[in-house]
């Protein structure tokens, strides 16, 4: 099943235990509007190359859109479009005054040099700088882009409506970033999952974790997990994966693939195979890579009792379905990676104040918003008798029902 049929069948799902009326279901399942541009730029070596870009805006009830955007080879129209509609659920269930939208080219940022990377950006955000806005729709980075990608495209915008640092978060402190917004993702899946195991009875410093994907959201979740005491016992990337039954020396395994850009020969680990990552022996999973990696193939095979959903969509129904059979815990993504865009909240709040806040102040907040989803979802949990997905997804599908509702429909 693709991303955009499982998440549709979740949300269904949840309008069924809300009992929303039929036609708010429907209509909060089509988006509000899809884009798709043509992007061609000259190489370096003088050739020209083509690329599609998609941006989805799925929903604004409850305010700006607001979501990443992705450079990847397997970008495609159904994927973004079920990214963009899980942004309208997460920012629901943070609760911060946004829709959804979600973007993305079809290409390997790999194969591109910096100042292809740059001429692409820039091509991209010309031909959607009218559908975007600091009031309308508000992109920050994802997987295969970062503060630069940010930074190209807030210039590229300020060419055509004046200086606007909050058209994008997650750009550089220099140009109004804030402080904490790259670890966010990573510090709120932290958190999550303290709020969680805290459930059980269970503490980091006491577990061990396999972590798949050691970009942004997972390197620094690993870096917080370790400061801790947990102990990842597994982690991998695009490159291969290393493993230590005794828990890998995070920062030190850090500055090996700043060095090597690689996480194998590093010198206090094994190395393994990649595909077994997901099947380690380990108290909790934490994806933080690309979507639908834990399907029938594998689901059967995980050992973690915990797995943490850092990545969107990283669970296919079919191992929902299997795992939870085997009685593991999913925090689904819509909560558990709820952090990064929260701080992206902040980050806009604070370019329209002109203000700018400490980084204690950013994480104190981000562990209050985290900390109040928990227990919201919870509550979900209770009143409709459902697992953790569902708890998360009739909240945020309840609070976007409730939006659209008052807004009414009258032309
Ligand atoms: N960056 C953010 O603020 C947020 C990101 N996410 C999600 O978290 C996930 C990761 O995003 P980022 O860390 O930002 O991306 P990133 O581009 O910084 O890192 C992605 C990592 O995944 C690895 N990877 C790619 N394919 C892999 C494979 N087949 N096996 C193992 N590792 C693989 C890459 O080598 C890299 O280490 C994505 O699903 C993204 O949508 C969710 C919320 C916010
Ligand atoms: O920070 C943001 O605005 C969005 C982050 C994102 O794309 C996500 O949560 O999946």
């Amino acid at each position: 099943m693709n991303a955009l049929a499982a998440t549709n069948r979740n949300f269904r799902q949840a309008a069924r235990i809300l009992g929303l009326d039929s036609k708010i279901e429907k209509s909060l399942l089509i988006p509000f509007r899809e884009i798709k541009v043509e992007c061609t730029i000259p190489k370096d070596d003088g050739t020209l190359v083509s690329y599609v870009g998609f941006r989805v805006q799925h929903d604004n009830a409850r305010g700006p859109m607001k979501g990443g955007i992705r450079y990847h080879p397997e970008v495609d129209p159904d994927e973004v479009n079920a990214l963009a509609q899980l942004m309208t659920w997460k920012t629901a269930v943070a609760d911060i005054p946004y829709g959804g939208a979600k973007g993305g080219i079809g290409c390997n940022p790999k194969d591109l040099s910096v100042s292809e990377l740059e001429r692409l950006t820039r091509v991209f955000t010309q031909k959607i700088h009218d559908l975007i806005g600091v009031n309308t729709d508000v992109p920050a980075p994802d997987m295969g882009t970062n503060a630069q990608t940010m930074a190209w495209i807030l210039d590229e915008y300020s060419k055509f409506h004046g200086h606007s640092p909050a058209i994008v978060t997650g750009k550089p402190i220099d140009l109004g970033g804030s402080l904490g917004r790259e670890a966010a993702t990573g510090c709120g899946v932290v958190y999550a999952t303290e709020a969680l195991l805290a459930e059980y009875g269970k503490h980091v410093k006491d577990l061990t974790f396999a972590i798949q994907g050691f970009g942004n959201v997972g390197a620094w979740a690993g870096k917080l997990i370790h400061e801790r005491g947990g102990k990842v016992v597994a982690v991998s990337d695009i490159t291969g994966a290393v493993k230590n039954p005794n828990g890998l020396d995070i920062p030190a395994l850090l500055s090996h693939k700043e060095k090597t850009g690689k996480l194998i020969d590093f010198a206090g680990a094994d190395v393994m195979n990649s595909d077994e990552l997901l099947t380690h022996e380990c108290d909790v999973l934490i994806p933080c890579a690309l979507g639908g990696v834990l399907n029938r193939e594998n689901a059967d095979n995980v050992k973690a009792k915990f797995i943490i959903e850092a990545a969107n969509h990283p669970t296919d129904p079919d191992a929902d379905e299997i795992l939870s059979k085997k009685g593991v815990v999913i925090l689904p993504d819509i909560y558990a990676n709820a952090g990064g865009v929260t701080v992206s909240y902040f980050e806009w709040v604070q370019n329209i104040q002109g203000f700018m806040w400490d980084e204690e102040k950013v994480n104190r907040e981000l562990k209050k918003y985290m900390t109040r989803a928990f227990h919201n979802l919870k509550g979900m949990c209770h009143s409709h008798n459902c697992n953790l997905r569902m708890g998360a997804f009739t909240l945020g599908v309840n609070r976007v029902a409730r939006a659209t509702q008052l807004r009414g429909w009258e032309a």
